[in-house]
């Protein structure tokens, strides 16, 4: 959770639920509006909070959100957290008093470090209940927390990052930038990114230059061309391409076959719903059919699926655990609409 502002503010991410929740997803499709939980911005920060946990009572009373039998708290089913660059999540911040809030299930903080000063966040007992909490990282700026966190050193005052320790699954998706002050732990932690033509490569292990010029050549001709049988044929030409790839890749292991397997689920989709005269039925994992074969779409589809093998988070990765947790379960954006509203007052 974090800053409290009118729905009107570009920077409410409660305004970034509600447009998930009308426009059509690429990947989700449209997102019932009652799967939204919004946090009511004609409240003060201190009623708005109390409110969104009396609106998360019933949901667990109602059996909609699972209760923690360890802890007694509401259980997430997954918790997308970023961090600040001061080791701040949600808005619990280093030093704060809210740190260490045993009772409430939400809070409100009036006095944050970094503007605006009035949000409302989960407390750690809350956080700390989620079954699976994907804590994800991004930018040189959070290096050194990052690296603090992550390595061996132990630092004397503990980050807020450092307290998150869910019952369930805890994993780290760290940026190249992110994880730059990271040394041994770069191969496990970080997802490796193929060389790209300016030669730098993050996690290494990888002998990609040819493969990546490969992508890189068949991406300049696909964005070339625009009929149905051009789209099925560049498809293929990728598809097959990688599968060459994979042989060279060590073994299985490691985000580059993970991160190829995605990938070709994505391809294997695409082709499904062009074989299929646009109807795929039931074979639409990675993104929704709207029933006609539309090449734009293709194409688009395609490039986005390449750009994120090459250049997107190792969560990329993980996007079939991801989708298999959201649509099987009836509450899933609480990480936009309860986990950070923002209103200024
Ligand atoms: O203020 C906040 O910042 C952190 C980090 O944001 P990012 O845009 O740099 O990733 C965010 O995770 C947190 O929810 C928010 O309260």
């Amino acid at each position: 959770m974090e800053k409290y502002r009118k729905y009107s503010d570009p920077e409410s991410k409660n305004a970034l639920a509600n447009l998930i929740s009308s426009e059509p997803n690429e990947t989700l499709g449209t997102n019932p509006p009652g799967n939204v939980y919004a946090i009511n911005d004609t409240l003060s920060a201190e009623g708005a909070a109390d409110d969104y946990e009396t609106c998360l009572k019933h949901l667990v009373q109602t059996g909609v959100i699972d209760k923690s039998s360890v802890s007694g708290f509401p259980k997430f089913d997954l918790m997308l957290v970023g961090m600040g660059p001061d080791g701040h999540v949600a808005s619990l911040f280093p030093g704060h008093p809210l740190l260490k809030e045993n009772q409430k299930w939400v809070t409100h903080i009036k006095d944050s470090p970094k503007p605006p000063p009035e949000r409302i966040t989960f407390t750690f007992p809350v956080i700390n209940s989620s079954a699976y909490i994907a804590l994800v990282v991004c930018g040189a700026g959070k290096a050194s927390v990052v690296q603090t966190a992550l390595g061996k050193n132990q630092n004397s005052e503990v980050f807020p990052v450092q307290m998150v320790s869910p019952d369930g699954e805890l994993k780290w998706f760290l940026d190249k930038d992110a994880a730059s002050k990271l040394e041994n732990f770069v191969d496990a932690v970080v997802g490796r990114r193929w060389e790209t033509p300016g030669g730098t490569v993050a996690g290494g292990g990888v002998n990609g230059r040819s493969s990546h010029n490969h992508i890189g050549r068949k991406t300049k001709t696909l964005e070339r061309k625009d009929s149905k049988v051009e789209s099925v044929r560049m498809v293929l030409v990728v598809f097959s391409g990688l599968n060459e790839r994979e042989k060279r890749v060590d073994g299985g292991k490691g985000f580059d076959c993970e991160r190829l397997r995605e990938f070709k689920v994505a391809m294997k989709c695409i082709l499904k719903y062009i074989e299929g005269g646009g109807k795929g039925e039931g074979s639409l994992e990675v993104f929704v059919s709207d029933g006609e074969i539309d090449c734009e779409r293709i194409h688009r589809l395609v490039l986005r699926e390449i750009r994120r093998l090459e250049d997107g988070l190792p969560i990329y990765a993980d996007r079939q655990q991801i989708l298999e947790t959201i649509r099987s379960k009836q509450l899933y954006l609480s990480a936009y609409g309860i986990h950070s509203t923002k209103v200024s007052k």
